[in-house]
């Protein structure tokens, strides 16, 4: 049996593919600026661990899923690498440490370059959506196996949502321009996957700033497609999130019993 840890799989499509090997690239070198002073957000802790342990956790808690690129907060890579070390994690996952850039797009990259040969399924889900239910990151790669370059989980809107004239002074009232019909819209989260090699075109040919990475590829002319989201995957992002993220994991290890 070969050492190699990351053995090259023959270069096909992902479609029709079940088997073909998937890791994660999990951005968590943000700041946190809208969680308030503190050590960096992924570094933070929810229910006494970090919030990036439980953000890998939820990669590595899936079958599909055996190597986890972590994108470290610039200056915690060595951190970050003592934190995997002392946490209980699956054995048959590899993790890769790699610090990250000054924006999530920047990050993201650098996750991707350090991603070995033979996986051709990359999920890329923020370490800043600590608490994603495994079923949705199954239905994520599920989906790129089934042959969608792009996938996406996205929940519908519980607000109504108006398009406004952004106020030339922070505060002031902004006229309301349109109210688009919010049947049509979509709240969406990660992870997000990807066939590899269009992910990487996707990084390689945009150079805008984007917010997430599906659409780069919907810049690209690909189809981007959906996958039912979950309301526990939410994004921490303001000081309200870690409140409702502290009861969500409450609320679970009083069901498991611990
Ligand atoms: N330079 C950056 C900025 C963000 N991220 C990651 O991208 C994810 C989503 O970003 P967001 O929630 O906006 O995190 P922050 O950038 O940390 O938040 P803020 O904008 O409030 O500073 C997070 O897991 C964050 O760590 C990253 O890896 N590198
Ligand atoms: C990728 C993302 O989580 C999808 O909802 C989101 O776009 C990240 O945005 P942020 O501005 O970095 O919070």
């Amino acid at each position: 049996m070969s050492d190699d840890p990351f053995p090259q799989s023959p270069a096909q499509p992902v479609s029709g593919r079940p088997t073909a090997r998937t890791a994660a690239v999990i951005p968590a070198a943000g700041r946190g600026v809208r969680l308030g002073p503190g050590a960096p957000k992924a570094l933070r802790t929810l229910g006494g661990t970090p919030m990036l342990i439980h953000a890998v956790r939820a990669m590595a808690d899936s079958r599909a899923v055996s190597l986890v690129v972590v994108v470290a907060p610039p200056e915690g890579a060595a951190e970050v690498r003592t934190l995997l070390d002392a946490h209980a994690l699956p054995d048959r996952t590899e993790f890769v440490v790699v610090p990250g850039g000054e924006s999530r797009q920047e990050s993201v990259k650098l996750g991707l370059a350090a991603l070995p040969p033979g996986f051709d399924i990359v999920l890329v889900h923020d370490a800043a959506r600590p608490l994603v239910p495994v079923d949705t990151v199954d239905a994520v790669v599920e989906a790129v196996r089934d042959g969608a370059p792009a996938v996406v989980p996205a929940l519908p809107l519980a607000d109504t949502v108006k398009q406004v004239e952004p106020a030339a002074v922070p505060g002031e009232p902004e006229p309301v321009v349109a109210t688009p019909d919010r049947s049509l819209l979509r709240a969406v989260q990660t992870p997000q996957g990807f066939d590899r090699a269009t992910l990487v075109r996707a990084h390689e040919t945009v150079t805008d700033n984007v917010t997430d990475d599906a659409s780069m590829v919907e810049q690209l002319g690909l189809a981007v497609v959906t996958v039912p989201g979950h309301e526990e995957a939410f994004k921490v992002t303001r000081p309200l999130d870690l409140v409702l993220a502290e009861a969500v994991l409450a609320r679970r290890r009083l069901n498991d019993g611990f």
